[in-house]
């Protein structure tokens, strides 16, 4: 598989909780790639909580930062990058996200819910009704999440390693259309 890839960049995009950090980890390494969260990039650089980014110098603070650590990764090669989910909002994302196939892991609102239930460190989700706020944010990002190369839908019951299974066993159509496409 990674020769088929020729060292191209993986992206996966997708709502929060749906398994991106944790997956993209596996499918790093079952590639023998490198793998780069950016939520965890930013942290590093900005020596504090996603949370308190958000708190301290807010989202747009924050979604600057997103951009100016993806601009910086796509200059590499042979790595699996899981983004944040909001990486989706700002049109200049996009350019650096096309430098590599872009992978949208998607599941339902409930199993994403039920995931994150206890979870404090998602401040969008810190909110009366976490529910009905990620069905909102679902409704707003969903045509950008769909303009991604891949379309992984994702059961509550699958494992991280069924999702990388079920990604692996998807890309050789990608890169099919894409070589395709380039001959004509
Ligand atoms: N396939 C899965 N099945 C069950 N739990 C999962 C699965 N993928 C991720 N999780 C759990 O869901 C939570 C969110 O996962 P994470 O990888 O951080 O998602 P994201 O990066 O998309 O926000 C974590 O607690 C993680 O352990
Ligand atoms: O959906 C979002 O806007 C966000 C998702 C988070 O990353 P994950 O998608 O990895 O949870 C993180 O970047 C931040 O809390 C904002
Ligand atoms: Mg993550």
């Amino acid at each position: 598989m990674s020769n088929l890839l020729r060292g191209v960049n993986l992206y996966l995009i997708g709502m929060m909780g749906v398994g991106k950090t944790t997956v993209g980890r596996l499918l790093a390494q079952e590639l023998g790639y490198g793998f780069i969260d950016t939520d965890d990039v930013i942290v590093k650089a900005a020596g504090k909580s996603i949370n308190d980014i958000f708190t301290d110098e807010g989202e747009a603070a924050f979604r600057q930062l997103e951009s100016d650590v993806l601009a910086q990764v796509c200059a590499y090669t042979k790595l699996t990058i899981a983004t944040g989910g909001g990486i989706v909002l700002r049109q200049e994302n996009w350019s650096y996200l096309h430098h590599g196939l872009i992978v949208w892991l998607d599941c339902s609102v409930e199993t994403i819910f039920h995931r994150l239930l206890e979870d404090t460190t998602r401040p969008l989700l810190q909110d009366s009704n976490p529910e009905s706020k990620l069905r909102s944010l679902l409704e707003q990002r969903q045509p950008l999440y769909s303009q991604a190369d891949l379309h992984i839908t994702i059961t509550q019951e699958q494992t991280p390693e069924q999702i990388v299974a079920s990604i692996l066993a998807a890309i050789p159509s990608v890169l099919k259309t894409q070589d395709v496409q380039h001959q004509n």
